[in-house]
């Protein structure tokens, strides 16, 4: 077929030494000219095979063509659903009027529906008593004739208003096509040699490749793609950043538990037990088991003690502590649970326990928890700073929207060092946003009930041309850190983001379930570029 198109182009151009428009040539084994579409395709095949070989050469050109939808199709079939309706009904005087009841049974729900209306306008059928009957013996059902048309031609004669009629009934669509206008090339001859695609030993000795004809390179020709594992771009952006904090001295806290109690993602960070964030409307709680192993008891003891009576130069809540809720287990909220677990660690050698190695106790790098003390070893009190991050998913029984999922992920860093600052603390979030590129920051003060002061944190969008909240921040409490065994003068800080956020700025996506979930395109997350802070 190939082929014998490729005969059909050349005899026509050898006939008439040019071929002006491609959508007079009739295809081998068709009887109507080459119209269509898929026809022009079969063509462009059978022309780009010779052009290769310079034995034509062709132009590319542009129409718009129109063609039936499915609904189009059905009516070129079966008629249009006035015509339906009119040929299901008797000629008025000739036989018992059909009622709408029996129509509907005839010609099916819709066609009775949508028919009649236009049948009725027609002046093709009339009411009579309880039924219809038709006026008209003969009816031309243009509907139907016009669809015909543009389905053999692509267009209609009668012009533009009707075709814009039959696209705005559905019954149409438009389509972009192509036609080619073809000349001779070079090489041009109406047989078709198959040209030789290697050298071989025979051809030498006899010579025959002196006359041979030998198919081109074709420098064009695209490779087949490799498969190949690709890295989601939230990861490419989770190990950017990750650089950045390993970069800046922190040392990766173990995150792998999504599970926690209430103790651990609330209590122990002094959020108090009656705070909205708590109720199942925000946190997924666990029903099997949904009860968490005790916490050790010292502890256990003084952070209900903190939270119901005070302490630590606190007045604390004076509301009633309930042990059930802080033993509820959930998914957690935020990765300052994991942080509330290493900065008890951080204290054991503070309450006089062993201090943790950092052997083994972090993901990446190494906090200085068990360096030596450089001031005055009689002082020791077992306090070695620490800087620390996680990024690493959290879960939030949020309603979902092209911004919000149940499940993203977060970003943290915690500092721990006597005597620190806010200064401090605003002082490494600009060196940690400047290294994400985020050059212009600003801070706003905010609350957390495990914090204060708190600080929100806003950042320059250039492409947006307004400030963006990219973050939360804060000192966390004496009534925090000083259950856990913390001396007076350490100061702990920390900052959260989401790994979202940044993400889709960085990849210009403007809506969450174009990364995560089900309608991301595999393609998409294949080619989306590497990132560089
Ligand atoms: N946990 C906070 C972020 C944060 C971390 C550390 C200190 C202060 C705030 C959040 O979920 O938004």
């Amino acid at each position: 077929m190939a082929e014998a198109l490729q005969q059909v182009i050349l005899d026509t151009l050898d006939a008439e030494s040019s071929i002006k428009d491609t959508r007079a040539l009739v295809i081998p084994g068709e009887k109507q000219p080459a119209i269509s579409n898929d026809a022009q395709i079969a063509i462009l095949g059978a022309l780009n095979s010779l052009s290769s070989r310079d034995m034509i050469s062709y132009a590319t050109h542009e129409v718009i063509s129109h063609a039936p939808t499915p609904e189009g199709s059905q009516i070129v079939e079966q008629g249009s659903n006035e015509a339906r309706v009119w040929a299901a009904l008797p000629l008025k005087g000739q036989g018992d009027p059909v009622t709408p009841n029996q129509l509907k049974k005839v010609v099916g729900d819709e066609v009775a529906k949508v028919g009649q209306g236009r049948a009725f306008k027609n002046g093709w059928i009339a009411k009579e008593g309880d039924g219809l009957v038709k006026l008209a013996p003969e009816i031309k059902d243009v509907t139907r004739d016009d669809l015909l048309e543009i389905k053999s031609s692509g267009t209609l004669k009668s012009g533009e208003k009707t075709l814009s009629d039959l696209r705005k009934r559905k019954l149409i669509v438009q389509k972009k096509g192509q036609w080619f206008s073809v000349t001779k090339g070079p090489s041009f001859s109406t047989s078709i040699a198959k040209p030789e695609t290697d050298l071989t030993v025979e051809m030498l000795a006899s010579g025959s490749w002196k006359t041979s004809t030998f198919k081109k390179y074709n420098f064009e020709a695209e490779g087949i793609p490799t498969n190949g594992g690709a890295l989601h771009p939230l990861l490419k952006v989770r190990e950017e950043i990750r650089n950045i904090f390993l970069e800046m001295g922190f040392a990766e806290m173990p995150t792998q538990s999504f599970v926690e109690s209430g103790f651990w993602c609330f209590d122990a960070l002094f959020v108090p037990q009656q705070h909205p964030a708590r109720d199942l409307q925000d946190t997924f709680y666990l029903s099997d088991p949904a009860i968490s192993l005790p916490p050790k008891k010292d502890y256990y003891d003084l952070v209900s003690k903190v939270h119901e009576h005070g302490g630590f130069g606190s007045t604390g809540y004076r509301a009633p502590w309930v042990e059930e809720e802080s033993r509820k287990l959930l998914l957690r909220t935020h990765t300052t649970a994991s942080s509330a677990h290493m900065l008890y660690k951080l204290a054991a050698a503070c309450r006089g326990e062993k201090a943790p190695s950092d052997k083994g106790e972090y993901t990446h790098g190494a906090a200085s928890t068990t360096g030596s003390y450089r001031g005055d070893p009689a002082k020791d009190d077992g306090f070695r700073p620490a800087k620390l991050f996680s990024i690493d998913r959290v879960f939030r029984n949020e309603t979902m929207d092209a911004t919000h999922l149940a499940e993203f992920h977060q970003v943290e860093g915690v500092v721990a060092d006597r005597n620190l600052t806010l200064a401090d603390l605003i002082g490494f979030m600009r060196v940690f946003f400047d290294k994400m590129g985020i050059e212009q920051v600003r801070f706003k003060p905010a609350y957390n009930p495990y914090t204060e002061p708190s600080l929100e944190i806003f950042a320059f969008h250039p492409m947006l041309n307004r400030w963006v909240e990219v973050g939360n921040s804060g000192m966390f409490r004496p009534e925090m850190l000083e259950p856990m065994g913390f001396p007076k003068d350490v100061r702990v800080h920390g900052w959260g983001l989401s790994l979202e956020r940044p993400t889709m700025i960085r990849y210009g996506i403007n809506n969450i379930r174009t990364l995560v979930g089900h309608k991301v395109s595999i393609e998409g997350i294949e080619n989306s570029p590497a990132v560089r802070f």
